[in-house]
């Protein structure tokens, strides 16, 4: 037995770390800011109840005949209390921290089980409350009492239950909330919360036996009898019975059954050790690699999202889409084949412009998102970070939020004690731990979880942009700390990040992704260099330029006279620096009664700004076009530029009468310009042109 128990409590390990942390800050929160704090929930049921008292009881006179209806009026109140506010926060919460759900790979039922306990805990004060004035109104106390707890267990899996298969349709419809508060008013009265059940079998003897149909009302009845039906009682050993026999609590588990088979995604329900993935498949390999060396295998990986067209969050414009026949979403492909091996010890660089999918497939290799095709096989233990500071509150303070999101990496309460020194240490906020996160500046925020964070245990870490965290000395920190796992070779990880330099500095090999593929792998020195490239066609002043131009004759550069206008590399995007770099200019031209001429700009994508112009008549490039498809050739030598990325754009215009402002007739848009990035040792990154270019030619002493 206790090693069943044992298992079970490894296989849940994780589980319940983060379900204990999550109900405990739950319940915190609740209360957090009142003058009152947790007294509330003993005054909340009282005040209800005297409402009701003197309404029900002393007004309309409802009551069963004993002495001690007003406490079970009490009770009932409590329980109906704790069922509606459970359900209704406990569908909701799934939206509401959906943030964890999108970064942690963590089953997402602990969230609603955690809230539906924060319920459940007001519910057990309540409960005592009712117990205590129980004894005040000489109720007299069997041993049924001891029934209650399984009562309220029954009570919690139904709420649980309802709040899954509600919440997971508050997902998509938010109407569902709407729809809840109507059907928990109509529930109210339709469980003999406020009014004695004998009351309706006096009138309505079949209605009453359909009231008690109702698992919820039957369970609230069950608490109340169990407590409160006095001695002598011809009902009471009935009801007590009922409360052990089978086909109740069976209710509650079937209901159960089901929210977890309809709601939770099969993947979710595998998951075992939460931030700690251990999987020890046979990684996919291909020629080359020795398969007891690869530490993480991604194949043939593909992603798409459905990205809402159509306002699809309420019922109404779901069917109206529905009845149209619009589907409402579009597909939206992310990763399209992705595929390469990590091996144990590597510091792997992932790098890709913005929305190229990254940490999609970081999330796909945390086990976060299923992928729609190909296979991740992990080997050894995986962290992912994801982001640091996932689950921060900020109304929590520092201390707090630690150990939420030490258990968020798996760490248990004790295991957080052990290290709550270093990471305060080392996050250098001593003297903040006690404030809340909200005042602390981000800089402390990101010093605090990177802190957390870098406890995290296992042979693989996924790190999502985790660099430059906080000031000059701590990101020294962070470097040491960077180093030390490069050099450890049982460590392997796995990185995204915009910051070239660290993808030179750290990491051993690296891959760039662009359109959900990847375009250049391996030397992360190379990957860097055509990531900057990449770069260079988002910068605002090129954009800039074409908006204004586009606004200047020919919208999108083109046009019939000049329908082909394009510049194309023909030495390698990344130039040395010691050749020159080629490239060829392709038209298609019809002649107006005015010569054609060709314009060239090269522009430093790094910095802005023109490098070379010849964007005036006077300094026309001389090459008059011809009419018809011509492609021309061209060299800038590259001995005196520094590194830098470069753009070069073409024009086409023709002589005006103004010289300042020539007549363009085309201009290479933004997709058929050309870029290419200068890269060498000797070179600085200062300026365009290197130092190279002044030569000191003599001293003269003048005075
Ligand atoms: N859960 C989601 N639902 C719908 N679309 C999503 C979802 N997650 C990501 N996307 C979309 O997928 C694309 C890739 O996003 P992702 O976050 O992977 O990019 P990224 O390369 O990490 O970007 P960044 O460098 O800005 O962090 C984006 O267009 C994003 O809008």
């Amino acid at each position: 037995m206790s090693a069943l128990m044992q298992r079970l409590k490894d296989k849940y390990r994780y589980s319940i770390v983060v379900f204990k942390e999550l109900v405990k800050t739950d319940f915190q929160l609740r209360y957090q800011g009142s003058f009152l704090g947790v007294l509330w929930s003993v005054l909340k049921p009282l005040m209800l109840f005297a409402v009701m008292y003197t309404v029900f009881v002393r007004f309309l006179r409802f009551s069963d005949g004993t002495p001690t209806f007003a406490i079970s009026l009490l009770c009932g109140t409590c329980l109906w209390s704790f069922f509606s506010e459970a359900t209704t926060m406990g569908m909701q919460s799934i939206v509401n921290r959906g943030d964890l759900l999108r970064k942690v790979h963590f089953p997402s039922y602990i969230i609603v089980a955690a809230t539906t306990m924060g319920s459940m805990i007001s519910l057990g004060i309540n409960l005592i409350v009712v117990i205590v004035f129980g004894f005040f109104s000489h109720a007299h106390y069997t041993w049924h009492v001891l029934l209650v707890p399984l009562n309220i267990l029954q009570l919690y899996v139904l709420a649980l239950a309802i709040s899954l298969l509600m919440g997971t349709l508050y997902v998509y419809f938010r109407d569902v909330s709407h729809i809840w508060d109507v059907v928990l008013q109509a529930m109210f009265y339709a469980i003999p919360v406020i009014y004695p059940l004998s009351m309706v079998a006096h009138y309505f003897p079949l209605v009453s036996k359909i009231m008690l149909l109702n698992p919820i009302a039957q369970t609230i009845m069950d608490v109340r009898h169990n407590l409160l039906v006095p001695r002598g009682h011809p009902d009471r050993l009935d009801m007590g019975r009922q409360s052990l026999s089978f086909p109740h609590p069976l209710r509650a588990v079937a209901a159960a059954a089901l929210a977890r088979r309809v709601c939770i995604p099969e993947e979710q329900q595998q998951i075992r050790g939460g931030a700690l993935v251990t999987t020890v498949n046979n990684p996919a390999t291909d020629m080359n690699d020795d398969p007891n060396e690869i530490a993480l295998s991604v194949s043939h990986v593909a992603k798409s999202f459905r990205l809402p067209t159509e306002q699809a969050s309420g019922l109404k414009q779901a069917f109206l889409n529905w009845t149209k026949g619009i589907k409402g979403y579009r597909e939206q492909q992310v990763l399209r084949d992705i595929s390469f091996n990590v091996r144990k010890g590597d510091f792997f660089g992932i790098v890709g412009r913005n929305g190229s999918g990254k940490s999609t497939l970081l999330k796909i290799i945390s086990g976060i998102y299923i992928p729609e095709k190909g296979d991740v096989s992990i080997s050894g233990t995986l962290v992912p970070f994801i982001e640091l500071g996932v689950g921060f509150n900020p109304e929590l303070t520092g201390r707090e939020n630690v150990y939420l999101n030490g258990a968020l990496l798996g760490f248990s309460r004790e295991q957080v004690d052990a290290m709550y020194d270093d990471i305060v240490e080392f996050a250098e906020l001593t003297d903040f731990m006690d404030q809340k996160l909200k005042n602390y500046s981000s800089g402390m925020q990101v010093r605090l979880a990177f802190s957390v964070a870098i406890k995290a245990q296992g042979d693989i870490l996924v790190l999502d942009e985790v660099l430059a965290v906080g000031d000059e000395a701590f990101q020294k920190k962070c470097d040491n700390f960077f180093k030390q796992v490069k050099d450890d070779p049982s460590k392997t990880v796995i990185l995204v990040t915009h910051s070239m330099g660290a993808v030179k500095k750290y990491c051993n090999k690296a891959i760039l992704i662009k359109d959900g593929e990847i375009i250049v792998s391996g030397d992360p020195g190379n990957v860097a260099d055509q990531y900057s490239l990449e770069n260079a066609h988002d910068l605002n002043y090129f954009k800039t330029k074409s908006e204004s131009e586009k606004a200047y004759r020919f919208p999108n550069g083109l046009n019939p006279l000049v329908p082909m206008l394009q510049v194309t590399p023909v030495s390698p995007k990344i130039c040395d620096g010691l050749s020159p770099f080629v490239f060829d200019v392709e038209y298609e031209y019809t002649p107006q009664d005015k010569q054609g001429y060709l314009g060239l700009i090269l522009q430093d994508a790094r910095r802005g700004g023109q490098v070379y112009d010849i964007d005036t008549q006077s300094h026309y490039l001389g090459v008059p076009i011809e009419s018809g498809h011509h492609k021309v050739r061209f060299s800038i030598p590259l001995d005196y530029f520094n590194n830098s990325e470069f753009r070069i754009f073409a024009t086409v215009r023709t002589e005006s009468d103004d010289p300042e402002h020539p007549e363009f007739v085309a201009f290479t848009n933004d997709d058929f310009c050309c870029y290419f990035a200068v890269r060498n040792d000797r070179n600085s990154e200062n300026g365009i042109l290197s130092d190279r270019v002044l030569k000191f030619e003599q001293i003269e002493q003048i005075d």
